[in-house]
């Protein structure tokens, strides 16, 4: 068994047993607090840069199988676990968690305090970190944290994993032209599952080439890093939004937000696990969510805006949705995909079509009453 180590910006060195790829890796080290779902958080490519920490002790039990992948290629930067389960058990897996890290390149450590450095985050807010390339038993590892100080994070994840051209995948329904951040293949399910003709196109394409698709909605999706490294996807957004329905999710949201003229920050430790409560103040019902961001809308900065706070967080009340005020656009900082998590909100792509419906509606009455004036 080959050893490893974790070590920290602040200098906290983790020691454990290597798995996956054998090779180094630097990245921030943040961590998810679900139960299970490890394989669709592996290939979220959200966490594009990261390196995942997984609070629940025991993970790899239910292997890997052929349905549960977000993305083929995935490009997180490590997994650290508290225990790797080597004998998966249950009818789905098709092999273990080790072999699937092996064959993707994705370096991983077991058999360290998790709980500690889930603490230690969240104290001091997540932070760089190195997973060391892997050595022999008794050997010592070539550490030195001094070189961390220097690795800069990336700030182009958007770019590496958007799709490079665009593609179509036909349905008789609505035709959606799906913006790619980083997309969750689980945002693609819930639309073509609901007949859509969805039209995937890359992170850069200009309001001009969408609307030459002639969409009847228009999906921004989630995807890595902070939003304000894509000022030509905010641009965009700025120009669509008066003639197109629009609905974004997580980073989609954030962009939406900065595109009317709302600002984004920085969380402490962001939201990362399957169990967030967030809060309608609509219809004051309260929906367990998953959740993946370390971003978020800054609440004060709504103020100066034409956008109406729609949900909130309730662990740390942190805005959670939001909705243009005169433009039918919507968006929310969870993940109503789930994939994985709860599917309280799965709801919330019927509202998009209804939405799209009621705008094509209202569009018609408009073009006829001018018709009837003329
Ligand atoms: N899942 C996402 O889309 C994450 C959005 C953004 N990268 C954040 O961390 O806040």
């Amino acid at each position: 068994m080959f050893k490893r180590q974790l070590i920290l910006e602040d200098g906290t060195i983790f020691a454990g047993d290597a798995h996956g790829s054998l090779q180094e890796s630097t990245g921030e080290v943040v961590f998810n607090t679900g139960m299970t779902g490890y394989q669709e958080i592996l290939s979220d490519p959200s966490y594009c840069g990261q390196i995942v920490t997984m609070t629940y002790p025991l993970i790899g039990n239910y292997g890997v199988n052929r349905e549960d992948f977000e993305t083929i290629n995935p490009s997180i930067h490590g997994l650290v676990v508290r225990e790797m389960c080597h004998v998966p058990s249950n009818f789905r897996s098709e092999e273990s968690l080790d072999s699937f890290l092996k064959a993707k390149q994705i370096p991983a450590i077991s058999n360290i305090d998790t709980r500690k450095l889930t603490k230690i985050i969240r104290k001091h807010g997540t932070m760089k970190g190195i997973l060391t390339a892997a050595y022999a038993e008794g050997e010592t590892p070539n550490h030195d944290v001094a070189r961390l100080a220097d690795v800069e994070l990336m700030n182009d994840q958007v770019r590496r994993v958007s799709t490079i051209k665009p593609y179509v995948v036909p349905g008789r329904g609505k035709r959606i032209v799906l913006v790619d951040f980083g997309m969750k293949h689980g945002i693609l399910r819930e639309l073509t599952k609901r007949h859509c003709h969805v039209t995937v196109v890359p992170y850069h394409y200009t309001a001009e080439e969408i609307l030459r698709l002639k969409p009847d909605g228009i999906m921004l999706t989630n995807g890595p890093g902070d939003p304000k490294d894509v000022p030509e996807a905010i641009a965009m957004i700025e120009q669509i939004i008066k003639g197109v329905p629009i609905f974004g999710i997580c980073l989609g949201h954030q962009l939406l937000a900065l595109a009317c003229g709302a600002d984004t920050e920085k969380m402490v430790f962001g939201h990362r696990g399957s169990n967030h409560p967030v809060k309608d103040l609509t219809t004051e019902k309260t929906y367990l969510t998953s959740q993946n961001h370390g971003y978020a809308v800054t609440l004060a900065s709504l103020a100066n805006t034409n956008l109406k706070l729609t949900q909130i967080a309730l662990n740390d009340g942190s805005v959670e949705g939001i909705a243009h005020e005169t433009y039918p656009a919507f968006s929310v900082q969870y993940h109503p995909e789930s994939s994985p998590g709860p599917e309280d909100t799965s709801h919330l792509f019927d509202a998009f079509l209804t939405q799209i419906a009621n705008h094509q509606s209202d569009t018609k009455e408009r073009e006829l009453c001018q018709s009837v004036q003329i």
